[in-house]
């Protein structure tokens, strides 16, 4: 489904991604982990390219996005869910209208669209809030209707970048639960990056540790927390202990 090859990025004199590979297969969820700063969030950009790499292949389903035309990768990107950190609603629209939006492209009947719309709302357990504004809403709700919003194009591949970094940890738990109910499928791979060490252990099939722009290991979830090879993934371990 997915293959990233020797990403490389930098911001200025800042080498932040310095040769990222790794791959996932349809029905896969690879959870991205690591050290503050240490390039998670660029990765996960780069395979949307909301954050264009310098080099490197990010190749979706057979074709790398790099070499596409921008209205060949706006297609192509109807295929791909993205979760943002702070939610990126639109205020002035209601719920069902944020989610509604990624429909607006395709060619769908207002019918079709507030139909899906409500269907992502009910997966992620937020029907009653369709006409409701974000600013009614609690950080929780709000990222739900911003996993909604991803679901509602059926994407193949669903990508969320730290989606509960933004939520008082009460609210932790109910996003939690709607991204392991609500973005699992066998026909999609998932792609998370997150600080969450035992809803990662829980609901990644591969864990990918990165330090200094770089994969400092990759494997199961079991085998990395039980008997991680790297400096990152020993203090993963000693932190699972300690909880
Ligand atoms: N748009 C940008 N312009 C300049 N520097 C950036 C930009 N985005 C990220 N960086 C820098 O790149 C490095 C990696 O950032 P990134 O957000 O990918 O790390 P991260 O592992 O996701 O961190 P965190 O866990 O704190 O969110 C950091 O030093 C950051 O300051």
């Amino acid at each position: 489904m997915l293959e990233v090859k020797n990403l490389i990025k930098s911001y200025g004199n800042e080498k932040v991604l310095r040769g990222v590979d790794f791959s996932v297969k349809k029905g896969q969820t690879v959870a991205i982990m690591g050290p503050s700063g240490c390039g998670k969030s660029t990765t996960i950009r780069c395979l949307n390219l909301l954050t264009e790499p310098d080099s490197g292949k990010v190749i979706f389903r057979g074709t790398n996005l790099l070499e596409l035309s921008s209205s060949e990768l706006l297609k192509l990107r109807q295929e791909i869910g993205f979760v943002f950190q702070n939610f990126n609603l639109i205020e002035r629209l209601t719920v069902q209208e944020n989610v509604m939006l990624p429909l607006i492209k395709l060619d769908f009947t207002l019918e079709q669209r507030v139909k899906y719309a409500r269907a992502a709302l009910e997966k992620v357990r937020l029907a009653d809030q369709a006409s409701s504004y974000p600013k009614q809403l609690s950080g929780g709700q709000k990222q739900r209707v911003g996993i909604a919003r991803a679901l509602v194009i059926e994407p193949s591949l669903m990508l969320l970048d730290e989606p509960t970094a933004s939520l008082d940890p009460i609210l932790v738990k109910e996003v939690l639960e709607v991204i392991e109910d609500a973005t699992y499928s066998q026909k999609r791979a998932v792609v998370l990056v997150t600080h969450e060490v035992s809803f990662a252990l829980k609901v990644a099939d591969i864990i990918l540790l990165l330090d200094n722009g770089q994969v400092v290991e990759i494997g199961s979830s079991e085998s990395i927390f039980t008997n991680p090879q790297s400096e990152v993934g020993k203090k993963y371990k000693e932190l699972l202990e300690y909880y």
